[in-house]
């Protein structure tokens, strides 16, 4: 489809005109005629049936019924005036009734002329009553070419007073009638055949005006298919352009930090999936391309060594290596593991983070310049100009969402060869998502636990059994454990009840009095080295209990914490909630996490505390929350672009993507570069997509 017409201004179309023109525009952000084309309605209804009055039943429903007006009548109440037409199909009689633009339809209505009224149905007493029905002449409306289903399309309040669906259907037949012998198909012949697609011109007439639900089916798998194909073929053609245009450091040698590490110094066996994603990694690196890989792992599956040993491979071919996280704790948190890690084999790995001192600053600059400085852990402080690497080999970027791209490109500009990406995600994400938001990287998945672990229980309380769960917490700080205590707000809100963080830590300090206990405390208004102090002070088991707001979501490790209480557990979401719970379940001991909750739930509410007690698995839990919550939230607003789908839903399609992610891999394998004959319409429709695709830009 890319012809001038299909770009031609809305306000051309016949019965458009400025005024509605801008409206459109304003409205639903359609300036062309292909995108009002692409308007797909919102639901359908069937007009194929006609009813009969004493057939009716159910009230709310929409239904259309043949009959003639007989009487009319302006009723006045002391709430307004109404007028009532009386219409009868010869055997029973209903009510017609409009409370506004009486005048005017009393003068239009003909009696005695045999009249469709559609609309919804009321119902008073024995009578039926229809309020403001849409009423056509039956010679009028057997003309109307559309009979099967009716559309409804989306519309907004302001529209609707100016463009009723009506008539909204009046212009999409007419821009119908207008284009269609411009509709081509860009997917490749032997593609639609395989799928047996409907060709776009049927697919486009029948989303928009469907003969029958088997015909509207079949369009609605043709244009979803294609919109997802479309960014699929995108996200791939990224990758493959990338690969063949970005020269990366092929690093070849497996040297003494490796080998060293891995034969004295592992802390642990690593499990299969580790040793697995290693490999993945390390083939990556020894090829002269760049690196672009999301390592997805659950909470606690060991991400943290496979970044160390990734970082070792750079090393050993004498590269620098960053990691960067989205917080100071979290910073911080990889800064103390890796150090760990590092330590044996005498590598010098700093931090650098906003809070870091000028005077060590300067050192670490100098440092980082002249080589000595080996791996560099921090958070966007690290993007700053100022940070200058003698050679970057290696950048591990830990993100929460899909964020800081630009950002993240300011790394390569440091160097003439990028360094080699490794993305990491501190949640999982649901498998159509990493399709479509990371579907331009290779993905490695660490799909196993350390052995060892006991499942942590989960367990749901409303808020009355509160001392039954001091009493458990009591009897496991006896037993040497130690227990985090977690609130959703730091100050009151003023509308919802909520535990108050300070108000819970002075609760808790009267019922876990010292001496028999300590508490430790950590939020957000804390300066980052006062939440050192406390979380020092509760890693190194002198406090027994850690009350903190969600600080502590991501990144702390503290295997002798094996108690995990979320406060008005209601409050968060899913994957919050399954992250907090990764902070315990660390250690060799049973853990527990346990959600307090008041006693009213909301129903999403109450499927997020059972989702949470029935599965542990990272990748169910992500299922169930983009379920929830739908995938633009989920990923947080920055993503918009990407997943600004006109048709398809990436949480009902999955399968539909499924099938487009295959086809477009293997279209792609037959032909990277789209060179063949048959494929030069799509190649053609990708570059103009690309264009103004937000995908394109985000990826870049
Ligand atoms: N193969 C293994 N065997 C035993 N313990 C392991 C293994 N791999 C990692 N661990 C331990 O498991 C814990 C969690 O590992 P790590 O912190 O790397 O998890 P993670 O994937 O980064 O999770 P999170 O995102 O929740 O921090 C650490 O205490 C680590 O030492």
């Amino acid at each position: 489809m890319q012809n001038n017409l299909l770009d031609t201004p809305i306000e051309y179309l016949k019965g458009v005109g400025p005024n509605r023109g801008t409206l459109l525009k304003k409205e639903l952000g359609i300036f062309k005629y292909k995108d009002l084309l692409s308007l797909y309605p919102n639901r359908y209804i069937d007009r194929t049936r006609y009813y009969k009055i004493n057939e009716l039943i159910s009230t709310n429903s929409e239904v259309q019924v043949i009959g003639k007006i007989v009487h009319i009548k302006i009723v006045e109440q002391k709430r307004g005036k109404r007028l009532v037409a009386i219409f009868t199909d010869g055997v029973s009689e209903m009510e017609l009734v409009w409370f506004q633009g009486i005048k005017w339809v009393q003068e239009s209505l003909k009696l005695n002329e045999p009249y469709v009224a559609f609309g919804k149905l009321n119902q008073y007493g024995k009578t039926f009553t229809m309020p403001h029905p849409e009423l056509d002449l039956w010679e009028e409306h057997q003309q109307q070419i559309q009979k099967g289903l009716q559309p409804i399309y989306p519309s907004t309040e302001k529209l609707s007073q100016r463009i009723s669906n009506k008539s909204m259907i009046k212009l999409m037949q007419q821009l119908i009638i207008e284009t269609h012998t411009l509709f081509s198909d860009s997917i490749p012949p032997k593609l639609i055949e395989t799928l047996n697609l409907l060709p776009l011109q049927h697919a486009l007439i029948q989303i928009h005006f469907p003969k029958n639900a088997e015909l509207l089916a079949r369009a609605e798998f043709r244009l979803k298919f294609e919109e997802l194909f479309y960014i699929q073929l995108q996200l791939l053609l990224k990758n493959i352009n990338r690969k063949n245009r970005i020269k990366g450091h092929a690093f070849e040698k497996v040297g003494n930090y490796f080998t060293s590490f891995y034969e004295n110094h592992l802390p642990f066996p690593l499990t299969g999936a580790q040793k697995r994603v290693i490999k993945e990694i390390r083939n990556d690196m020894g090829r002269p391309v760049q690196m672009n890989r999301l390592l997805q792992g659950d909470v606690g599956s060991g991400k943290t060594i496979v970044a160390f040993m990734s970082c070792l491979i750079a090393l050993d071919n004498n590269y620098q290596t960053c990691i960067v996280a989205p917080t100071e704790i979290l910073a911080n948190q990889h800064y103390i593991g890796i150090q760990e890690l590092a330590s044996p084999l005498g590598l010098e790995v700093r931090l650098l983070t906003g809070s870091t001192k000028a005077a060590e600053r300067r050192d670490l600059h100098k440092k980082l310049e002249s080589g000595e400085l080996h791996i560099l852990i921090g958070t966007h402080a690290l993007f700053e100009d100022k940070v200058k690497f003698k050679n970057l080999g290696l950048a591990i970027i830990d993100e929460q969402h899909r964020f800081g791209v630009e950002q993240r490109s300011k790394l390569w500009k440091k160097n003439i060869i990028p360094p080699h990406i490794l993305v990491m995600t501190a949640t999982p994400i649901p498998r159509t998502l990493a399709m479509s938001l990371y579907g331009d990287l290779d993905i490695s998945i660490i799909d196993e636990l350390p052995p060892g672990r006991k499942p942590i229980q989960t367990l749901h309380f409303f808020e009355g059994k509160r001392l039954r769960v001091w009493k458990f917490v009591k009897d496991e700080i006896q037993k040497g454990r130690q227990v985090y205590i977690v609130y959703p707000l730091i100050q009151e809100s003023e509308t919802l009840d909520y535990k108050n963080l300070m108000e819970g830590y002075e609760g808790i300090s009267r019922d876990f009095p010292l001496p028999d206990y300590s508490v430790s405390i950590v939020h957000g208004q804390m300066t980052p080295a006062e939440k050192d102090i406390e979380m020092e002070r509760f890693a190194s088991g002198k406090t027994n209990i850690m009350i903190a707001t969600t600080v502590i979501e991501v990144g702390v490790n503290v295997p002798n914490a094996s108690v995990m209480i979320i406060e008005s557990a209601e409050r968060f979401g899913l994957s919050q909630l399954h992250q907090l719970r990764g902070r315990v379940g660390r250690g060799a001991e049973q853990s527990y996490c346990i959600l307090m909750t008041g006693e009213k739930l909301s129903n999403d509410s109450k499927v997020r505390m059972e989702t949470m007690c029935r599965t542990n698995d990272g990748f169910e839990i992500s299922e169930v929350d983009l379920k929830l919550r739908g995938p633009g939230n989920l990923m947080g607003t920055q993503q918009s672009g990407v997943l600004a789908l006109r048709i398809a839903d990436l949480v009902k399609d999955q399968e539909i993507l499924q099938i487009a992610r295959h086809h477009a891999i293997q279209l792609l394998q037959e032909d990277p570069r789209l060179e063949i004959e048959q494929h030069q319409k799509l190649k053609q429709t990708i570059i103009e997509l690309s264009k103004k695709s937000t995908i394109w830009n985000y990826i870049s």
